[in-house]
């Protein structure tokens, strides 16, 4: 089994949030389980590209509307992640420093997709399966099966893994020429509400998608930006693999990015270690429950409710919470955030940017961890959290339903809540402000919560089982 895995992210070339976790993690699982997978992803200018050695192992032409240029296939020489890395380099599109948010970003993917294209023609052994990561190359399954450039390419499986379906790639018809010769009678299963929406034809024409937890599977009919008819049209090609996490990254025993390291034996110690010197980094007391949110600053992530929660949970237990926030994307509820530091002197803080090792810091040095998202496809932050020992406080809803139980069933580490409001969220902190005074039972909890199974070598498997049913399709 040979399998190709498209996105535009990959842990640590690029990653924006949990896309790239992923990507950098599923295909070295998979390696391990026996079958080839490899990345190929767009170029960027960025560390990771620039410190590790780079081979070019192929060098052509593209033609896109009227964009002809030259790009080339770039191959990471040792296999350091675990998998062969390719990058598809396109002087003048493929090759800057951010990953999204330019304004040409849909010539960014197409021509990315069309770039992947050209280079399997020229496959000696083709892919049995390509796998297809969000919107970014949701337009591979049409261009392989309804272009005629393409048509030796045509009897490939198409596997489209939805991570979030709030983004689509909408592209307007007038961009239709961006596209190389297709077979204008299927141009349907490129469309939906009247643009070209790649996660959409995705779904029409890959052979089977995946939603990275079941519980998604089941919302995507019902909450999906405008996709629901869909899903519920094509729901027989649906199937939800919950996401896993990579312990040898997520490892509080082995972490290098956090300052003492713990496992299940030696949590109490280590994780008060960890939560002094977090503490005293953000000029906050380590004797009262710390509550970090980490995440996009996004209504998806349910962060707009953040400002008043924080100031009402702070009113209603003065002094005996400390929250603190790390996170960045929209503007207002940044500045609302870092805004309050003026009137929570003593506890609340905020860090607005991305920082990759803060995060592990936070999720080693917290008690609780809050996530109030509105839509969760899987949720990486609680798996880590329960990893770290913790504890999550979620709203009940995707993948978060899957993988946190409440305190109080059977077997409970998490809480959690049904409304994303403030009321659910200050009620929620309340709960955990009462577990942290009971000592006994919190250590019993990171027991319970660290002794959890969620690395990826149970949701690898599940994904080749599904690659090889494809071959009875
Ligand atoms: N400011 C910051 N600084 C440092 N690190 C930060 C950060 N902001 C976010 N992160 C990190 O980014 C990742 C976020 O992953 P999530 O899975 O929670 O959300 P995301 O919405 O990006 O992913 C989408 O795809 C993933 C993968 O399938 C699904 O789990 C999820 O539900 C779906 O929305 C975590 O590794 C987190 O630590």
């Amino acid at each position: 089994m040979n399998v190709i895995h498209l996105s535009a992210e990959c842990y640590p070339v690029a990653k924006v949030g949990g896309l790239g976790d992923v990507v950098g993690a599923l295909p070295k699982y998979q390696q391990a389980a026996g079958i080839s997978a490899m990345v190929v992803m767009p170029f960027y200018d960025r560390k990771f590209v620039k410190e590790n050695e780079f081979e070019v192992i192929y060098d052509s032409t593209i033609v896109m509307g009227t964009f002809m240029g030259s790009f080339q296939v770039l191959r990471e020489a040792t296999d350091k992640l675990g998998f062969p890395l390719h990058l598809i380099k396109i002087p003048g599109l493929l090759d800057r420093p951010e990953i999204y948010s330019y304004p040409d970003e849909s010539e960014q993917f197409v021509a990315f997709q069309i770039a992947f294209l050209e280079w399997l023609l020229n496959f000696e052994v083709l892919p049995d399966v390509i796998h297809s990561h969000d919107h970014h190359s949701g337009l591979i399954p049409f261009l392989l099966y309804h272009s005629s450039r393409y048509k030796s390419l045509s009897h490939i499986a198409t596997v489209l893994t939805i991570h979030n379906g709030q983004y689509q790639g909408w592209l307007g018809w007038e961009k239709l020429n961006l596209l190389p010769d297709i077979d204008v009678w299927e141009g349907k299963l490129l469309e939906w509400g009247d643009c070209i929406n790649p996660l959409a034809s995705a779904v029409k024409c890959c052979w089977k998608y995946t939603t990275v937890s079941p519980s998604y599977l089941e919302e995507l009919s019902v909450n999906s930006n405008g996709l629901e008819q869909l899903f519920i049209s094509e729901k027989a090609k649906g199937v939800g693999i919950i996401n896993g996490i990579d312990t040898d990254v997520w490892n509080p025993s082995i972490d290098p990015m956090i300052s003492a390291n713990y496992n299940t034996e030696t949590a109490t110690a280590g994780k008060a270690a960890n939560k002094a010197l977090v503490c005293k980094e953000f000029f906050l007391s380590d004797d009262k429950p710390l509550v970090a949110f980490i995440g996009r600053l996004v209504g998806e992530k349910g962060a707009d409710l953040l400002p008043e929660a924080v100031t009402r949970i702070l009113l209603k237990h003065p002094d005996e919470v400390n929250i603190l926030i790390l996170g960045s994307g929209e503007k207002e509820i940044e500045e609302e955030l870092a805004a309050l530091t003026s009137t929570f002197k003593e506890n609340y803080n905020v860090f607005i940017g991305y920082h990759e090792a803060l995060s592990h810091r936070i999720y080693a040095g917290a008690d609780f961890l809050i996530m109030p998202s509105r839509v969760e496809p899987c949720g990486l932050n609680q798996l880590y959290s329960l990893r770290y020992g913790t504890v999550p406080i979620v709203r009940s809803t995707g993948g978060l339903k899957d993988t946190v139980i409440d305190v109080s069933e059977e077997n409970g580490y998490g809480i959690r809540f049904e409304e994303a409001n403030v009321d659910s969220i200050v009620d929620s902190v309340s709960r955990a402000v009462e577990i942290y005074k009971n000592s006994t039972q919190m250590e019993l909890l990171r027991n319970r919560m660290m002794n959890l199974n969620y690395s990826w070598h149970q949701s690898a498997a599940q994904y080749i089982t599904l690659y090889n049913n494809l071959k009875s399709l």
